[in-house]
């Protein structure tokens, strides 16, 4: 598979090894700086660039009708836009908040355990999410999606960072070294607490998920999600 990178920081770089070594090819590696695109040389993009870029290199790659798979996060006020777009252009698109096995499993857990409790108000629930210093977003992509997960499937109805009034599920973010992503939900009592967690050890986990999500696209048309992917139901 030919691939084009948008983004060549941390996790391109990640991402170009696992890909190389699952015998693939990389085509281009696309920055702030890239004045021409060639999109004939490409099968397939993984965008993992910045925020204010992310949306562009999707609407330029559905344009030119190369399946798009975007982990960038801290863009969402366009997500609809992008779907819009890919349907219109009956393209193939594909955002993760985080394209990990590890995380997607644990999303499932935090669906489930909010249902579970969703009748025991006595538990009150809090996200904690921690990343490294270099991290320009805040809360992750990843909390936002647990937050929605929990507000899906409880009284929940709104999260916040760092703010619990109104009821709104508080998110807590904290920027610590090189930290890869540790993301925590606490529902506690005044007798006792649940935790789940989870904790990337690297940054491979993400990079294996986006290169899988790029091999599954290629040859499908629509909005797809790692749900769909990794076939969790
Ligand atoms: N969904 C997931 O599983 C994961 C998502 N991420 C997200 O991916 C994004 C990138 O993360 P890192 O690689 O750690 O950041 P990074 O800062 O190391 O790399 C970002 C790169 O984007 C490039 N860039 C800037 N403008 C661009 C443009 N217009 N087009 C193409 N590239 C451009 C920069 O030159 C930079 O090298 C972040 O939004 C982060 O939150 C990170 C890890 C996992
Ligand atoms: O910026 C990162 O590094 C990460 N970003 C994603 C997020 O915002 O959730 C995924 C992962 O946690 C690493």
């Amino acid at each position: 598979m030919r691939i084009a990178l948008f983004g060549y920081g941390k996790m391109g770089q990640m991402i170009e090894q696992i890909a190389l070594s699952r015998g693939h090819e990389i085509v281009a590696k696309i920055d702030e700086n890239t004045n021409q695109i060639d999109f004939t040389t490409m099968d397939v993009a993984i965008d993992f660039s910045m925020p204010e870029a992310a949306f562009g290199n999707i609407t330029k790659c559905l344009n030119h009708n190369i399946p798009i798979i975007c982990g960038t996060t801290g863009w969402l006020d366009k997500y609809n836009e992008a779907i819009e777009l890919c349907n219109s252009k009956k393209g193939a698109f594909i955002y993760a908040s985080n394209f990990s096995l590890g995380v997607n499993i644990f999303f499932e857990l935090n669906n489930y355990l909010a249902k579970m409790m969703k009748n025991l108000p006595e538990y009150k629930v809090s996200l904690e999410e921690i990343h490294h210093t270099q991290k320009l977003d805040a809360p992750s992509g990843t909390a936002i999606t647990l937050a929605e997960g929990v507000i899906a499937n409880s009284e929940y109805n709104e999260w916040k960072l760092e703010d619990d009034s109104d009821g709104a599920l508080s998110i807590t973010s904290k920027r610590i070294g090189n930290t890869p992503g540790t993301h925590t939900l606490l529902y506690e009592n005044e007798v006792d607490s649940i935790e789940i967690k989870h904790t990337a050890h690297n940054r491979e986990g993400f990079a294996l998920g986006a290169v899988t999500a790029a091999e599954w696209i290629i040859g499908k048309r629509g909005v797809f999600s790692m749900r769909d992917v990794l076939n969790l139901g």
